[in-house]
């Protein structure tokens, strides 16, 4: 595992030169593996350059994710192909993107649980998705179907905002017999979408997410939920609200999703409303940046050396150097806040935003999973004797989180080609200083 985030010491993962010849001598444990767990639509992406007028002539509600019937999903497809105006085809799926961008980023392994078609012809979607997937992601564990995957037209309107248009395909076919029980209860984490709890009748995969969030709470693995788009939460924020209070430990979601789901739009007072059925959340906020929040001990907070930020929480972020812990871990617990802007300001040129909230959710998760790692293989650090959700503090997830999220945007592509640099070589290096 590498270590999360741009570091200025080399001691994070205790990382000595030992003598190569003593070191036969000397019985050196092995460190123990890592890994987080997926669970995903398998999902390509088809991206193309649209006009207002398609998206009401198929009724596509501006940056909705919609479920087509195949009959529209041929017509569409049929159209933009004659049009000349799809730009790419990429692999996709909110948790897929994630699982992959976690895996390039720790440089470790990640499970993901769905379908994939039984046969693969190469050139089809299904092989486009197993080509595009980062080979530490382990597929082993899919599950073989009876036809094609799904395709999610990933629809860019002339001032980039996207909507998605869902051809499903067999994507929802995952029976819950093939969530490995055992991969999910040793994994640092169990990241799903809102979007699994939206299959038809008949469909599988809402009763395979529910049965790896039982495997997961059993052997207390965290459960991280990114909510997709807001359309799915307004639909009925009551039953999201319970969800999140009765299986979630972080949340991810942007800030439309955010008052949707609580009734506030500035993404502070949703962040603090959501702490009230979960554990940390983190809300993006497109050119505004993004915040986290979660709890810390009131004994061991820590004052941020930053300017103290106004908000509709004055100083919101004045503990913004604590690290994370479940609030029923804390004695005394305390919320906590922390924000940040665009890194750089964001790239020069933003063709689309796709994916950037996956960037920043895998960010988040790759610090989650290098606390298990840390725990596992120096469990007498005093960093675990107070127990802690997260590697690193509030303000670092949230630098992090803004990096990675950057990169995909200055790609162009909600996957990661390849990990952050090791050295900035910007002058905003002093970023991670700061
Ligand atoms: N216009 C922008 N300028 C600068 N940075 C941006 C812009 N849009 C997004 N970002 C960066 O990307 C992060 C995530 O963006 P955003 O809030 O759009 O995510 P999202 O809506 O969850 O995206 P998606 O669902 O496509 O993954 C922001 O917190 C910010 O760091
Ligand atoms: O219904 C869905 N299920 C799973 N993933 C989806 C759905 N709709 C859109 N995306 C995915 O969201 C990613 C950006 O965050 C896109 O890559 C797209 O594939």
């Amino acid at each position: 595992m590498k270590f999360p985030g741009q570091r200025k010491s080399k001691h994070y993962f205790p990382v000595k030169n030992r003598d190569p010849l003593l070191a036969q001598l000397i019985q050196q444990p092995k460190p123990t593996g890592t890994w987080i767990c997926g669970i995903d639509q398998t999902l390509v992406d088809i991206e193309a350059k649209v006009d207002d007028a398609l998206l009401a002539r198929y009724q596509l509600p501006k940056g909705n994710s919609t479920l087509l019937e195949e009959t529209q999903a041929e017509a569409l497809y049929t159209e933009l192909k004659a049009a000349g105006v799809i730009s790419g085809q990429f692999a996709g799926g909110t948790i897929g993107n994630t699982v992959h961008n976690y895996s390039i980023l720790a440089d470790d392994r990640s499970v993901l649980f769905g379908v994939m078609s039984r046969q693969v012809e190469v050139g089809s979607y299904a092989y486009r998705y197993l080509c595009d997937t980062s080979s530490k992601v382990d597929l082993n564990h899919l599950q073989p179907v009876n036809g094609p995957i799904g395709r999610c037209f990933t629809l860019i309107s002339e001032n980039g905002e996207r909507t998605f248009a869902i051809s499903k395909g067999v994507m929802d076919k995952l029976s819950a017999e093939y969530i490995n029980q055992q991969l999910v209860q040793g994994s640092s984490a169990l990241v799903i979408s809102a979007y699994l709890m939206r299959a038809a009748e008949g469909d599988g995969i809402t009763q395979a997410a529910m049965t790896a969030i039982q495997y997961a709470k059993e052997a207390d693995v965290p459960v991280v939920l990114t909510l997709g788009t807001r359309f799915l939460i307004e639909q009925d924020p009551q039953f999201w609200r319970d969800f999140i209070r009765d299986h979630v430990t972080v949340l991810a979601m942007n800030e439309e999703e955010g008052l949707a789901l609580t009734g506030f739009d500035d993404p502070l007072l949703a962040s603090e409303a959501t702490l009230e059925w979960c554990d940390m959340v983190l809300t993006t906020a497109g050119a505004t940046g993004l915040y986290t929040a979660g709890y810390a001990e009131e004994s061991e907070k820590r004052e941020t050396a930053h300017l103290l930020l106004p908000g509709v929480i004055p100083e919101f972020n004045r503990y913004e150097f604590s690290r994370p812990k479940r609030r029923r871990d804390c004695d005394a617990p305390i919320k906590v806040y922390a924000h940040i802007s665009p890194y750089m300001g964001g790239p020069e040129q933003i063709l689309n935003t796709n994916g950037a909230g996956d960037g920043a959710l895998a960010a988040l998760l790759h610090d989650l999973a290098a606390n298990t790692f840390h725990k596992t293989n120096v469990p007498g650090s005093i960093k675990h004797s107070k127990g802690g959700l997260c590697y690193s503090s509030f303000s670092q997830i949230c630098k992090y989180a803004n990096r990675v999220a950057y990169e995909v945007l200055a790609q162009n592509s909600p996957r990661l080609s390849r990990g952050l640099p090791e050295r900035e070589d910007s002058l905003e290096e002093a970023y991670w200083e700061r």
